[in-house]
């Protein structure tokens, strides 16, 4: 009996140490067949939106740079090759991205920002070349459209000395360079968009695709450096402010590249309405995934994380493009001053006076209410007897003197709409002004209600008869 117990443990030990070993090598098979898997994902890149075209142009050397992957040794610095190159495109509003050449063949990386991407980041340490990028892709676009068709809106808080010769261009509708004048032009595009969405909405569209009438160019705002935006408004206040416009901008037409050292320290809720990432080189890995969504290790072979390109000068205007998992590194053309200017002459001069971007509101807590969180959330009101356009215009417009929203019938009648389906007056404040706002927004709802239900005798004429305040 004894002999046999020996037996029967000796034999459950014998196949604990065999299944031991199995679970021990299947776990580490398993582990490498994922990694393999992993690895595989990353070199078979998803297929692209943004393309590449095999050169009309025969003389281009097909060198690259050394240890810049891909990236063209010497790309041609005239802007006719481009153009040349880029003839072969029936897209609209193509943009060069960069040239790159893979076993001798040279190719220039481009795409739509109507058909391929939407809104564009670049980033990239100092000297690497991100105003030239946006330079480049600017100027080809100003050249191969009307200004009738496209406007720029310039926010450079670098003061606006990359940007000499283009503040009298047709093509600019807006152009802040001054500290001053960066939070009224936030203003100034918020209010564009609220315009355009209610031109749209009067013509029944949906996205400004869809739009037929010729009085809507695409606005292709341009903000040069996103930490100085911060240091003027604060970075809760831009964080809310781009999410808002990135978000609703794309329907409206407007598309929005925005530049900036590094996207490290930054908000990551407004990124994910970038659809495309222009990254220069960057000093450490960690910042690799801030910049192009991609972690370092998830780099397919066409692209080298930022970390790994070579840094400024020598790697000066040597980008990976990354869209999705998607990612090519290119070298984009550098148009110097001389041809810059040549070539800004071209451009029609603007017949009428830029906007006027007046004393930017002093406190960061006052930056447009009437942006897309209260436009969202008036969207959803199931009573429509107030017009909710009308009304996020008359928001913004007294932003700064909220008080005189009182005398505002449209003001009033929507509190009250409101009211009665929030009961609350700090639900009707949030829903105005945006989850920030303060107890001071509540009071003047109350005081709206109060107003509406004991009107002055002109009031009460004018409700009688009709008329709107
Ligand atoms: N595509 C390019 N090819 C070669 N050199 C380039 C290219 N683009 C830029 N450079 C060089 O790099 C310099 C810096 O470029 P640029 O001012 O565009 O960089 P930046 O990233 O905007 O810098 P910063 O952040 O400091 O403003 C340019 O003066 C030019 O000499």
């Amino acid at each position: 009996m004894d002999a046999e117990a020996v037996q029967i443990g000796a034999l459950i030990l014998a196949m604990a140490l065999v299944a031991l070993m199995f679970r021990q090598r299947f776990g580490r098979d398993w582990r490498e067949f994922r990694l393999w898997q992993a690895q595989q994902r990353a070199n078979q890149p998803e297929p692209t939106t943004i393309s590449q075209f095999k050169p009309l142009a025969t003389s281009l050397d097909p060198r690259t740079l050394p240890e810049a992957g891909t990236a063209l040794l010497n790309p041609p610095h005239d802007l006719r090759v481009l153009a040349h190159e880029l003839r072969q495109t029936n897209k609209r509003f193509v943009l060069p991205l960069g040239w790159r050449s893979v076993q001798g063949v040279v190719s220039l990386v481009h795409g739509s920002l109507i058909d391929d991407f939407t809104h564009v980041q670049v980033s990239g340490a100092t000297g690497s070349g991100k105003d030239g990028w946006v330079r480049t892709a600017l100027l080809y676009l100003c050249l191969t459209n009307p200004a009738e068709r496209l406007q720029l809106a310039l926010v450079d808080g670098k003061a606006g000395l990359s940007w000499l010769g283009w503040r009298e261009k047709a093509h600019v509708g807006l152009f802040a360079e001054a500290e001053h004048e960066l939070a009224p032009a936030l203003t100034w595009l918020t209010e564009q968009r609220l315009q355009r969405q209610k031109l749209l909405k009067a013509a029944e569209c949906e996205r400004w695709e869809e739009y037929q009438a010729h009085d809507l160019p695409l606005l292709v705002v341009f903000i040069s450096e996103l930490t100085l935006l911060e240091q003027a408004i604060g970075a809760k206040q831009l964080e809310q402010w781009l999410n808002s416009e990135l978000t609703s901008g794309r329907a409206a037409g407007i598309r929005y590249i925005i530049a900036t050292q590094t996207f490290s320290n930054l908000s990551t809720r407004f990124r994910s309405q970038i659809s495309l990432a222009v990254a220069g080189y960057q000093p450490r890995d960690d910042a690799d995934e801030p910049n192009t969504t991609l972690p370092t290790k998830a780099f397919p072979s066409s692209a080298l994380p930022p970390s790994r390109l070579p840094c400024p000068p020598a790697g000066a205007g040597v980008f990976s493009c990354v869209q999705g998992r998607n990612a090519v590194t290119v070298r984009t053309s550098f148009i110097d001053k001389t041809q810059r200017q040549q070539l800004l002459s071209l451009l029609p001069d603007r017949q009428q006076a830029l906007p006027i971007l007046e004393v930017a509101p002093t406190k960061a807590a006052s930056l447009p209410i009437a942006t897309e969180q209260p436009l969202i959330a008036l969207a959803q009101t199931p009573s429509q007897s107030y017009n909710r356009y009308d009304l996020a215009q008359l928001l913004l417009q007294y932003l700064n003197r909220p008080d005189q929203l009182l005398d505002s019938e449209l003001f009033r009648n929507a509190c009250s709409i409101e009211y009665k389906r929030l009961r609350s007056y700090a639900g009707v404040a949030r829903l105005f002004w945006g989850k920030d706002a303060a107890p001071n927004k509540s009071r003047l709802i109350k005081q709206a209600l109060e107003r509406q239900a004991n009107p002055n005798e002109q009031e009460m004429l004018a409700n009688l008869l009709g008329t709107v305040a």
